[in-house]
């Protein structure tokens, strides 16, 4: 999956990191179906609370933005997070008997805290290319994991996870992202972004979102 030519080269940059990130454990454990049930509640619980915050810095890059494609595709995004990603967790979480007040009450994990303060502060000291250089391995990490193991779901108890990332709807919201972020990247670095002096600062954003990523799958499956 390539998403775009800015990702590529910011996901080769992070190296094993992003390897660390999108082949983690966790990961594998959903791949195989041997990923215990608690472990994949725990962090269902903890991606509620991550989802209501990754919300917010959406919202934050709509008034970043410096242009109305750019507003219009990240207030869709904060629609699409609060009516659709979220439901799915409240209704996993439901068959379970967790109800949306436990999950909206839910203490943070450290590791979620981490994350998402990281990427709402990348905004707020940054410009728009920094908010979206914390946010791409979220976004686009999924997408990857989910093409990967879509050829494993009737393998697995969590093929419904793999099927939403999977599919096509999922795998279009990347590609426009990636369109979004190649756009973005040009219009205020230039033709040759990776000479601006501002390169390494971006890449390390996306190396170190990718960082709490595994942080976050470590959480899920430590407690
Ligand atoms: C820890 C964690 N990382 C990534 C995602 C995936 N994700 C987060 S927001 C979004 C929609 C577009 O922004 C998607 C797919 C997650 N749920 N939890």
């Amino acid at each position: 999956m390539t998403y775009g030519v800015t990702f590529p080269l910011w996901r080769e940059a992070a190296g094993e990191t992003w390897r660390n990130y999108t082949r983690h454990a966790f990961v594998e454990g959903m791949r195989d179906g041997t990923l215990p049930r608690e472990a994949f509640l725990r962090y269902l619980v903890q991606d509620y609370v991550f989802l209501v915050h990754f919300s917010r810095a959406w919202a934050l890059a709509v008034t970043k933005a410096e242009t109305l494609e750019e507003m219009r595709a990240c207030a869709a995004t904060v629609h699409a997070l609060l009516d659709e990603e979220m439901r799915l967790h409240v209704e996993t979480c439901a068959a379970e008997g967790i109800s949306e007040a436990d999950l909206f009450a839910a203490e943070e994990a450290p590791q979620n805290l981490a994350y998402t303060r990281y990427v709402l502060d990348a905004g707020h000291s940054g410009d728009f290319l920094d908010l979206m250089a914390a946010l791409a391995p979220c976004v686009l990490g999924y997408g990857e994991i989910g093409a990967r193991l879509a050829a494993h779901a009737d393998e697995t108890v969590y093929a419904e996870w793999i099927a939403t990332y999977s599919g096509e709807d999922y795998q279009r919201t990347c590609r426009d992202v990636g369109a979004m972020i190649d756009a973005a990247v040009a219009r205020r670095l230039g033709p040759a972004p990776e000479e601006s002096p501002r390169w390494p600062r971006l890449a390390d954003r996306f190396r170190t979102a990718t960082r709490l990523e595994v942080g976050f799958w470590d959480m899920g499956l430590s407690g």
